[in-house]
């Protein structure tokens, strides 16, 4: 049975509340889209936009995408790799950035994922972890357990478990080491494999393009400094991709200020050597929107 969504405006699930329903709001509304009231509701309908918001639990996301419920979807890598969803992958978002792994408790001696061979694996991906273990042809039983698993060894519930890692701190207050990676992962936008109308193709070719723009102008920030005019070559130097900036002379002889857009990483690396360069004032701001 297929279940489309009949409705005319596109539909797009995000999770109700937990680590990416924040986020997944702020990008939708940075890239123009208003929604009020959207506490206590499934459906959240937008003010101007010809879309929808599916309030739902992140596990349900994939599912309800693949059978064209709804047309997109923003959840986990790991929630669409687990769910083996028949969904394309349209956008990595840049956050909610995780991984997959197995880890074992501390001075156990297990030092290889070989040595789990016969072994209790606890977790709540049991498909992506038995793949992995399969894979590699060592025989595991996986123990499924939907939260709070690093404590399943501690229990002797399981000798080891394949849980969602960010910082490591969890781990580390469990007793437990990282031994190998399963799936790296971050939040996503995900699209159905159903057919979609012209009118609903539009507003993803729409969204994409905002959420584009939105991830370029993250990705960098728009530099103001004065210099000497005799220093602007050494400065574009330092930031290869300060080719053609803007050079506006002042009104104090011989100098300059330089406008350009440089990538937010590269910003502090350069910063002490613009300065010894000769720039001064050096002011960065953040872009709204950047199209290129
Ligand atoms: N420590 C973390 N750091 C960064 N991202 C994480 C972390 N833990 C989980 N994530 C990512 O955030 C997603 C949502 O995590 P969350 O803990 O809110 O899920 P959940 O408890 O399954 O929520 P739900 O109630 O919707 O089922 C995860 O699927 C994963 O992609
Ligand atoms: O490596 P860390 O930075 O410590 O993060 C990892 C922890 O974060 C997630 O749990 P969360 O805090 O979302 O709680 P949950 O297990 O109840 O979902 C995950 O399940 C780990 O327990
Ligand atoms: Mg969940």
């Amino acid at each position: 049975m297929i279940l489309v969504n009949n409705n005319s405006s596109l539909r797009i699930a995000i999770q109700k509340g937990g680590r990416l329903s924040e986020k997944t709001l702020n990008l939708l509304e940075n890239i123009g889209l208003e929604f009020d009231n959207y506490k206590n509701r499934i459906l959240v309908p937008c003010r101007n936009y010809d879309v929808e918001l599916l309030l739902i639990r992140d596990d349900d996301i994939p599912e309800y995408v693949q059978d064209g419920i709804c047309e997109l979807g923003f959840v986990g890598h790991n929630v669409t790799a687990e769910s083996k969803a028949d969904v394309t992958g349209l956008r990595a978002l840049g956050f909610g950035k995780c991984r997959l792994s197995v880890a074992v408790p501390k001075n156990n001696g297990i030092k290889t994922l070989k040595d789990l061979d016969g072994c209790r694996i606890a977790t709540s991906y049991p498909v992506l972890t038995r793949d992995h273990f399969e894979k590699q042809g060592i025989r595991i039983k996986t123990i499924e357990i939907s939260g709070a698993v690093e404590i399943a060894p501690t229990l002797n519930v399981a000798d080891a478990i394949a849980d969602i890692v960010s910082t490591g701190g969890t781990l580390k207050t469990n007793g437990l080491v990282e031994l190998e990676t399963i799936l790296n992962s971050q939040a996503e936008l995900i699209q159905t494999n159903q057919p979609i109308d012209a009118h609903k193709s539009e507003l993803i070719e729409k969204l994409l393009s905002r959420i584009g723009a939105r991830q370029q102008a993250e990705k960098s920030r728009y530099i103001m400094m004065n210099a000497p005019s005799g220093a602007v070559e050494r400065i574009c130097d330092i930031i290869p991709s300060l080719k053609s900036p803007t050079v506006l002379p002042l009104a104090e002889n011989d100098m300059v200020a330089i406008h350009s857009v440089i990538p937010t990483d590269r910003f502090w690396e350069v910063m002490e050597e613009l300065k010894s360069a000769g720039a001064s004032g050096i002011v960065i701001l953040p872009i709204e929107n950047m199209i290129v």
